[in-house]
Order: C-alpha cells, then structure tokens, then sequence
C-alpha cells in the first residue's frame, strides 16, 4: 500500500532523516515512534503529498484519496456547528457542503458512527463531546470512504488508559476486517503492543526498522541514541530507561 524507498527530508540545512525505506502491506500494523522533533509528524505530512521529500521516491497505492487520516489530537471549539454526523460526513464528501453527495451517503455514515460506538452521540455538536468520543468520531470520518491506508498521527495524546484500548482495538480490528494497513505514530509502544507488526522508530537522524523484538532492545536504542539505554520488559509491558530528555516520554 505505502512503498517509501530512500527517502530524505531536510529544511534547509537540518536533516530529519535521510535514507529511509519502508514498505507497508495491506493490512499490515507499522508504529512509528521516536521523540519531539524527529520527523513523525513531516513523514505523514509527505505521505499525505502535503510536503514533498528532499531525495527519495514515496508511493502510494491509489493516491493520497485512498488514504484515510487521522489528524493529531486537539480539543474542538465547543461552539463549532457541527453535529458528530457532520463531521463523518466530511470524510466521505470533504468541505463541499453538500454538492456532490453520493447516494447511500447517511447509511455509510451511520455505520461508520455505529463501528466506532458513536452512535450515541451523533447528532450532538462535535465540540460537547469529550476527548474520548471526539477521537472515536475522527476515526469514524478516517474509516468512512474505506481507506486502503490509514494515517493516525498520535490518536492517542491525552486519552485515558480505556479510551486508548477503545481506539487502537478499533483499528487494529478493520485492518483485520478489510485488509486497512496503518501507519500509526505514537509516542507509547504499550498502547499497541498487541497490534503491532513493525516499528519504525526516528531518532537524532536516524532510524531502525523491525519487530518489536528487534527494535525494543538495549543496543538498538542505545546505538540510535548514542548513550547508554536499557529496554526491560515487565509484566509484558516495555520500559525504557536512560533515554535522553528529549525522548524521556518514548
Ligand atoms: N516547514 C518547516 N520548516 C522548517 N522546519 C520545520 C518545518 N516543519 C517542521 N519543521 C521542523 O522539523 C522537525 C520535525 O518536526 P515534526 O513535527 O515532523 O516532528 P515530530 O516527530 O512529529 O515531533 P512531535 O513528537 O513533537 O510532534 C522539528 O524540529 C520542526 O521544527
């Protein structure tokens, strides 16, 4: 779905990263992690064809419209007129204020509402909502148009421990259902530790590839970082410890 080959992106002289490749299958789960400032949010940015790479070819099967996105987290004017359905609905036909709508365009919406638990509060104005249900009415509008690929760029930021299980159950079950794959940025591994099939993690410049496995250890973070770092696991949780202050929150 996602074919990136030796990719580099640079403003001015800084270099976010430079000789990246990544392919993601359908259905397939990539995480990618890495601190403030490495280059998570440029990657999607040029996946979506909003910045163009520096060096490197990115593809993406059926264009930036069979993508689905889930943008980062940030609270909604609670004055904004839009009901939930509403803002579903722009997944499906974007800003055009109904021109152009496609026929069987409420029943999509309300399943799409309905496969998010959002039913519920549909015809509530977006902004009532809490940060919970508002991410689970993003997803909802990311799913709609049945993306080929999802982009989530931190779905995750401020939600509660339960919220979190809700969304990232969420999409892991339509990449099983219909073959989605996803990029997924985060700063936690935990969260979706049960999901993940690759991490790419952006650091300093750099970057790994791999399993969880084959990231997740003492010398691949400690290389990519340059100090010493030791990744343990607890209770089938990971804990990193010695990470730089930049990434103390990876
Ligand atoms: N248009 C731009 N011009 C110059 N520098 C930019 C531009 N956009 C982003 N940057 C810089 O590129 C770096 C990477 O930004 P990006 O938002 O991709 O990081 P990130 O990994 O998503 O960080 P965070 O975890 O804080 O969201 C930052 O240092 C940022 O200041």
């Amino acid at each position: 779905m996602l074919d990136i080959s030796d990719a580099a992106l640079r403003f001015g002289r800084h270099e976010l990263w430079s000789g990246l490749s990544l392919r993601v299958e359908p259905g397939e789960f990539v995480a990618v992690l890495g601190a403030n400032g490495s280059g998570k949010t440029s990657l999607v940015r040029a996946i979506l064809g909003l910045r163009r790479l520096s060096a490197g070819t990115l593809r993406v099967t059926g264009g930036p419209r069979s993508i689905g996105y889930v943008p980062q987290q940030r609270r909604i004017d609670p004055l904004t007129p839009l009901r939930a359905r509403d803002v579903v609905g722009q997944g499906l036909d974007g800003h055009r204020w109904g021109l152009g709508r496609r026929p069987g365009r409420a029943e999509l919406i309300g399943e799409a509402l309905d496969e998010v638990g959002a039913a519920g509060f549909a015809d509530l104005p977006i902004g009532l909502l809490s940060g919970g249900e508002q991410q689970r009415v993003r997803i909802a509008q990311a799913l709609v148009a049945d993306p080929r690929l999802l982009l989530c760029d931190e779905p995750l930021l401020s939600l509660d421990l339960r919220s979190q299980q809700t969304v990232t159950a969420l999409v892991d079950r339509r990449r099983r259902q219909k073959g989605t794959a996803v990029l997924f940025v985060t700063h936690e591994i935990n969260p979706v530790l049960p999901y993940v099939d690759r991490v790419l993690y952006l650091a300093r410049g750099r970057f790994r590839t791999g399993t969880v496995e084959e990231v997740f250890t003492s010398a691949t973070l400690s290389e990519l970082y340059d100090v010493p770092i030791d990744v343990l696991r607890v209770n089938g949780r990971i804990v990193v410890a010695g990470l730089p202050a930049e990434a103390a929150h990876v």
